[in-house]
């Protein structure tokens, strides 16, 4: 059968695509298929990159790939691990809770306390307890968060590397990296040295270290490496998600009280929403749902590489080649969604079965696949239980300066998409 060329825009010598990626890639890529099809080849410098929003390509891990993820599956993010850490997210959601009652009606920052609440909650799953004062950890994330999402010209043409040394970057990720790696070495030998009354993660490697039970040897650089994984693949991710459905609730209000029906329903005057009430709120979970959808916090994923050469739509894929995903695309697309596709309405997910584990490909804001994101539970539980309790508690509007109801909102740029300014919203408490 004959094989095709695929399809790929003009691109300038030695650069190829580049110039054509602009600050928001998700949208340019986008816009880019409409003229050259779903699946188009670029270049980056010499990186010959397919570019791909129907089909999921996932890269087969090499070995210990394999026994990183399964340690994350089995062992961190199983429902048994979710559940045990439903105190923590209790607590932390109740501290919250005050922080936002003391606004006094006055507009909060609401971004910030959602980027706080995430942080804490993670650090404490992660590493046992909240980490500040004598080291600045949240800094730390934050600077690495910045990094991830600065372009390094050096990976896309090799000879341009200088540029990253000249800018700084270089410098940067590797002061970064070494602070980061102090840091984590620091809370792996205090877990080694002390005794502490609830499991967190370092303690579940460390004891699979221990006790050699998974078949391969986990050493002290996995430990650290599998820690920071989780703090880097699910900060940013969490507390974007919170946040996008909270600024698409106050531009919808109508699906504000919708939602705070069902939650006051269901929850009548107890004064917090606990993870048991959750499984009959329906809306919740559509809001939850359409914000992904509208807004998956990571929009081209993660980078693949096809490992060999493969025929797809009659198209030839040499081995090598970097293959994205444009789970933003995907999500938009009218003929999957409708005319209204760009339209924030939780109310088409209620009959749907459409779901986003990675079975359905027209709703992958996790991945799919192998490369599917292990924590989907843990982050979907923290993010239905924060959510219900903010609707519960408070009324919610919008600051009466702001426009942002009628308007569009900015993105900021980067490997995940938050918003570009933080979501500022008056609260106001109904006991
Ligand atoms: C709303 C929240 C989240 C979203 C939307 C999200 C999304 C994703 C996506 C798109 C990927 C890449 C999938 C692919 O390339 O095919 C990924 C991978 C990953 N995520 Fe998440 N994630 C979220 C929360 C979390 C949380 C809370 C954690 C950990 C506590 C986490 C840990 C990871 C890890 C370790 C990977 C790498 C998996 C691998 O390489 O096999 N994620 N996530």
């Amino acid at each position: 059968k004959k094989i095709n060329t695929l399809p790929s825009p003009p691109g300038l010598p030695l650069i190829g695509n580049l110039h054509q990626l602009g600050h928001h890639p998700h949208r340019s890529l986008c816009s880019l298929s409409h003229r050259y099809g779903p699946l188009m080849l670029l270049h980056f410098g010499r990186v010959p990159l397919l570019y791909d929003k129907h089909d999921v390509a996932s890269a087969p891990y090499g070995e210990y790939w394999r026994q990183m993820k399964s340690v994350c599956v089995l062992h961190l993010f199983s429902n048994k691990m979710v559940r045990s850490f439903r105190e923590v997210r209790e607590e932390e959601i109740s501290v919250m809770m005050e922080n936002i009652r003391k606004s006094n009606s006055l507009p909060v920052n609401l971004s910030k306390i959602l980027v706080s609440l995430t942080n804490d909650v993670i650090c404490r799953v992660a590493l046992g307890r909240k980490y500040g004062g004598e080291v600045d950890f949240k800094e730390l994330m934050e600077r690495l968060s910045k990094l991830l999402g600065t372009f390094s010209v050096g990976s896309y043409i090799p000879w341009l590397a200088w540029v990253d040394w000249v800018s700084g970057l270089d410098g940067q990720l590797e002061k970064t990296a070494n602070d980061l790696d102090k840091f984590f070495e620091r809370v792996v030998q205090d877990h080694v040295n002390g005794n502490r009354d609830r499991t967190d993660f370092v303690d579940v490697l460390l004891s699979i270290q221990r006790e050699k039970s998974v078949g391969f040897e986990i050493n002290r650089v996995s430990i650290k490496a599998i820690v920071l994984d989780v703090f880097v693949g699910g900060t940013d991710t969490s507390y974007t998600l919170m946040e996008w459905a909270m600024t698409e609730l106050l531009r919808h209000p109508k699906c504000l009280n919708i939602l705070q029906e069902e939650v006051r329903t269901i929850c009548k005057d107890r004064p917090s929403v606990s993870e048991d009430d959750i499984k009959d709120m329906n809306y919740l979970k559509a809001v939850i749902k359409e914000t992904l959808r509208l807004h998956p916090p990571l929009p081209l994923m993660a980078p693949h590489e096809s490992t060999q050469d493969v025929r797809l739509r009659d198209y030839h894929i040499p081995a090598g080649t970097q293959v994205l995903i444009n789970a933003w695309a995907i999500g938009r697309e009218a003929a999957t969604w409708g005319p209204d596709a760009e339209e924030f309405r939780p109310e088409r997910h209620l009959y749907s079965s459409v779901d986003y584990r990675g079975q359905a490909f027209e709703l992958i804001p996790f991945g799919a696949g192998r490369r599917i994101c292990p924590a989907i539970s843990f982050a979907v539980a923290l993010n239905e239980v924060v959510l219900a309790n903010l609707v519960h508690r408070f009324d919610w509007r919008l600051p009466v300066e702001s426009t942002e109801d009628q308007t569009d909102v900015a993105e900021s740029t980067g490997i995940a998409i938050h918003r570009m300014l933080p979501l500022y919203a008056v609260a106001s408490s109904t006991t």
